[in-house]
Parts: structure tokens; C-alpha cells; sequence
């Protein structure tokens, strides 16, 4: 199974209500989705939502390094290569860790259509279904009540809060959404780099003084910050979860030597796809620490790859996959899919994904 061609298109897709984060506010998922054609006319899928201000990609940066960089390099490779692959993946260009993402999945996507194989099975098959939470945009504490009680009637069990705006209205906002959902409700917190680290220890105090019951804290401080973010760590009973900060498998291994976070939130668009994303969980469970398998705002093409990881592997126990029920419409055809909290594994080979409504191609952007 040789590569012919690499198509390059895009996707718009409304959200169905305003994403808010201590980073961002936004109104649709852009995300570059990309097929991957081969000489045995089978298509491989992989996408990348350029997310800017946490990957440093934009849209245009992806296209230029799958375009111009990385592309030209896997005309005529055989997917049967997959190692020589990843490894000219790796060594094409420094960054750009969502383009690679996008080429990463679309080549395993391939590798488990050649083997007829599920991903999630090729991965370790260790369960075929998973709970995903649902994220709550930060907003007043009136306005995430509302949106936590409609969680719940949807069936979600776990909330991922965002927070880090204003250390003194998290609180409120934590403690009216603890109130409203009673005790049952897994509630983790995420700040999005919105706190400094004295900041972050004395507001995390209080959630705990307040007996809030928070499950973990992802990234309290600067992702640059190892040292603050140890320092959370160190000085807190909540478990604390490196997001920004564990980037790649490198980031990874000095947060892991250092014993900076609890937990480690894995996510395909900042690892470089999923070859790494199980580099990173093989070191977090030779070090006993537990994954979270996250996503950014994107397709259901990247959250059925980032599913097969989570669902392959033990070490990966939380899964905040929600990207796609967050968009108003799905236009990828095939892969996981959902009811109500849960997320079920396709059980077709590689990603189980056959087509994507509404894919614009970029004109003259395809690598051949
Ligand atoms: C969508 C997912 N639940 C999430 O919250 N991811 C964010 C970043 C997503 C973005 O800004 O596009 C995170 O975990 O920080
Ligand atoms: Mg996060």
C-alpha cells in the first residue's frame, strides 16, 4: 500500500454554544482534515484544528508544512514502513505538531486498513467503550450552573469545568456548580495557565477548605512554568494534571523526572499524533502515573484516533473527548460514537471513518 497523494481540505463547523477559556473564546471548530490516497485506493483520514494560542499552528501553518514540507517526503512510501515513517515525520521539521498530528493519524488509519484491524485493537484493546465528560465554558456562576444541570440531564457524569479568569469568582463559580449538582457529579477543574502559583495554592486551598470534592486541577499555571506547576503540586492535597505544560514525550519525560503534576493529560495535537501519544503513555505508566487522552476543538476524525489510544490503553483511566458534541453537526461519516457520557469504539479497520460531508478542498494545496 504506497502513498499517491495527500488531499488537504477544511471543515467549519458552528459549536453549538460559545467555548470559553481562560485562552480563548470561540465560535466553530476550523479544522484542516486530510486524506491520505493510496495505489490500493484506500483513504486514510487525519485532521488538525489549528489551536494557535496552546500548538502555536494556525490554519495556514498547517497546510504550508503538510504542503510544502512534510507531504513531498511520503510520496511512494510504503505504509508498511509505518516505524521509517513516523521517524521522517519526526525528523521533517522542528514544531508544527499538528500538521505531523494530521499525517500521523491518517497514516494509521492506512496501517489498519493493510492489517484489517480496529486502531483501538492495534493499540491494546483493553476496553471498547469509555466515559467522556463534558466541558462547561467559563462564564457567571449563574450562567455554569445552567449549563451544568443541562449536562446532567444529558446524561454526563463528570464535569470539566473551566475556570482561571479571576481566582476569587472560580471560587463562587466552583462552589455554586458543587451546590446545584450535589455530591455525585465528578467535578475537575480546568485553569487553562489562569493562575500564578501562590495564587493557584491558596484558591485550591479553599476549594478543599470548602469540601468541595474536586477529582483534579489541569494546568493551574503558565505551560512554561515547570517549576511553578511542581510547586502547586507540592503544596496541595488536589491531584494536579499537566495539560499545556506536557507536550510532547520530551516535556513529558522532565514533568515525569521532576514528579511536577500528578496526572498528565495526553492530547494528539500538541504530542504530534498518536505514535508519540504512546510514547508519552508508556512513560507515564512506568512511572505509575495515570493519563487523561484530551482533545482540542476538532472533528470526530481526531477524537476517533485519540479514542483508539484511550480505549488501547490501561494507563489512559479519563477521557475528556466531548470536541464533538460540542459542534452543532457532524460531518465525518463512521468512526466512534456516542450516547449520552459514553463513547463506543468502531470496530471497522484502522479508524472506521469512510467519508467527510462538507470537505472543501483547498485549491491547489494537494501534495502528489
Ligand atoms: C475541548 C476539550 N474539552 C478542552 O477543553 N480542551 C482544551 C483546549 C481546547 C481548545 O482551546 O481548543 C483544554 O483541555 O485545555
Ligand atoms: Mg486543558
Amino acid at each position: 500500500m504506497k502513498i499517491t497523494e495527500i488531499k488537504i481540505g477544511k471543515v467549519s463547523i458552528p459549536l453549538k454554544k460559545t467555548f470559553k477559556t481562560a485562552l480563548r473564546q470561540v465560535d466553530s471548530a476550523e479544522d484542516i482534515i486530510i486524506k491520505i490516497m493510496t495505489d490500493t485506493d484506500d483513504i486514510g483520514f487525519g485532521n488538525a484544528p489549528p489551536t494557535a494560542v496552546i500548538t502555536g499552528d494556525s490554519q495556514d501553518s498547517v497546510v504550508a508544512a503538510i504542503r510544502d514540507t512534510i507531504g513531498p517526503k511520503l510520496i511512494g512510501m510504503d505504509i508498511e514502513n509505518i516505524e521509517k515513517i513516523m521517524t521522517d515525520l519526526d525528523a521533517s521539521m522542528l514544531h508544527n505538531n499538528s500538521a505531523k498530528a494530521a499525517i500521523d493519524i491518517a497514516i494509521y488509519d492506512l496501517f489498519g486498513k493493510l492489517h484489517k484491524i480496529p486502531l483501538y485493537k492495534l493499540f491494546g484493546g483493553y476496553s471498547s467503550s469509555m466515559t467522556t465528560d463534558l466541558t462547561i465554558s467559563v462564564n457567571t456562576p449563574e450562567e455554569m450552573v445552567t449549563d451544568s444541570l443541562e449536562a446532567l440531564a444529558e446524561g454526563y457524569t463528570e464535569l470539566k469545568l473551566k475556570v482561571g479568569t479571576n481566582a476569587a469568582l472560580d471560587i463562587k463559580r466552583v462552589k455554586a456548580i458543587r451546590e446545584a449538582v450535589g455530591n455525585v457529579v465528578k467535578i475537575r477543574l480546568d485553569a487553562n495557565q489562569g493562575w500564578n502559583p501562590k495564587e493557584a495554592v491558596r484558591t485550591i486551598h479553599k476549594f478543599e477548605d470548602l469540601g468541595l470534592d474536586i477529582e483534579f486541577i489541569e494546568q493551574p499555571v503558565k505551560a512554561h512554568d515547570f517549576e511553578g506547576l511542581k510547586y502547586v503540586t507540592d503544596h496541595v492535597e488536589t491531584n494536579i494534571m499537566a495539560d499545556e505544560a506536557a507536550f510532547g514525550p520530551y516535556e513529558v519525560f522532565r514533568l515525569l523526572s521532576m514528579r511536577a503534576c500528578d496526572l498528565i493529560n495526553i492530547k494528539l495535537m500538541k504530542a504530534g499524533g498518536l505514535h508519540n501519544a504512546i510514547k508519552i503513555a508508556d512513560m507515564a505508566e512506568t512511572m505509575g502515573v495515570q493519563c487523561m487522552m484530551g482533545c482540542m476543538l476538532e472533528s470526530k476524525v481526531g477524537i476517533s484516533a485519540a479514542a483508539s489510544i484511550a480505549a488501547g490503553k490501561k494507563i489512559i483511566t479519563k477521557a475528556d473527548l466531548d470536541a464533538a458534541v460540542l459542534l452543532a453537526s457532524d460531518p465525518v461519516v463512521g468512526g466512534v460514537t456516542f450516547c449520552e457520557n459514553q463513547i463506543f469504539m468502531s470496530n471497522t479497520p484502522g479508524l472506521g471513518i469512510t467519508a467527510i460531508e462538507d470537505w472543501q478542498e483547498i485549491d491547489n494545496k494537494n501534495v502528489r
